[in-house]
């Protein structure tokens, strides 16, 4: 079973357009468990253009499915991460100015940091996950950090899926296949939408879970909240 996690970043991105507190991000991750949503993703960024720190502690008690918060783990990510204390953390690493996320860890070259930062959080019982490119030496190095499960960065697939091109898929069931063989468990995320999520569940076997924000929020601006997260679950079944 593939878990569906919606991203909230864009309505905190909407909420923050005017300063004030509609949309209410907190009561959106609510409505959006209750219309199916089997996780809340958030991904807060240094220079809180969307989720804000206080968001993350403010979802807190509010969620009832998984809670997986990205970022890039700098002291005061992890020191956040480490008091909300969510589901999994998955750990992104991208730069301060980065309009959005646009490339997974190098887990040969920084496999040292990733294995402590790691540990640092699997010690207080955070599940921990990875954000990686569908390369199989990045695979292997991704095994050497301990975590638990890679984030498979789907920018290039959905790119691809896009343009028709099917065979994007490829080096995807590679990674996902070899992640599998070595006991890593498997996320994906980024660019995802209606038109490329079933090819994608389809192609790509023990994918545990897809985080989805930009195109789930775009989509239910014509389709509705519930029926967008509805349609999702039933191409992820
Ligand atoms: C890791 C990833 O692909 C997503 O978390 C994405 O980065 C969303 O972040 P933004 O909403 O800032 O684009
Ligand atoms: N980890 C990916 C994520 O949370 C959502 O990415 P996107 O759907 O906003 O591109």
């Amino acid at each position: 079973m593939t878990k569906l996690s919606v991203n909230i970043n864009k309505i905190a991105t909407l909420r923050n357009s005017r300063g004030g507190d509609m949309p209410n991000v907190v009561q959106f991750a609510k409505d959006a468990q209750q219309f199916g949503a089997e996780g809340i993703t958030i991904h807060p960024r240094p220079d809180e253009r969307h989720i804000r720190y206080q968001d993350a502690r403010d979802l807190k008690p509010e969620v009832y499915t998984e809670y997986n918060i990205e970022g890039n783990p700098i002291e005061s990510f992890v020191n956040l991460v480490l008091e909300v204390k969510p589901t999994q953390v998955t750990l992104v690493p991208d730069a301060v100015d980065a309009i959005t996320s646009n490339a997974g860890w190098d887990t040969i070259k920084h496999k040292d940091f990733l294995v402590d930062v790691i540990k640092e959080f699997k010690r207080h019982g955070i599940r921990t996950s990875i954000f990686v490119d569908p390369v199989l030496k990045q695979i292997e190095g991704a095994k050497n950090t301990g975590t638990d499960r890679i984030e498979l960065y789907t920018e290039a697939f959905a790119d691809q899926y896009s343009l028709g091109n099917k065979d994007a898929i490829k080096p995807y069931a590679e990674c996902a296949e070899l992640a599998h063989t070595l006991g890593l468990g498997i996320n994906a995320g980024h660019d995802l939408s209606l038109e490329n999520i079933q090819f994608f569940k389809e192609n790509i076997t023990h994918l545990l879970e897809v985080s989805i924000g930009h195109a789930l929020i775009s989509e239910s601006l014509y389709l509705g909240v519930e029926n967008v997260i509805q349609m999702y679950l039933n191409k992820l079944k």
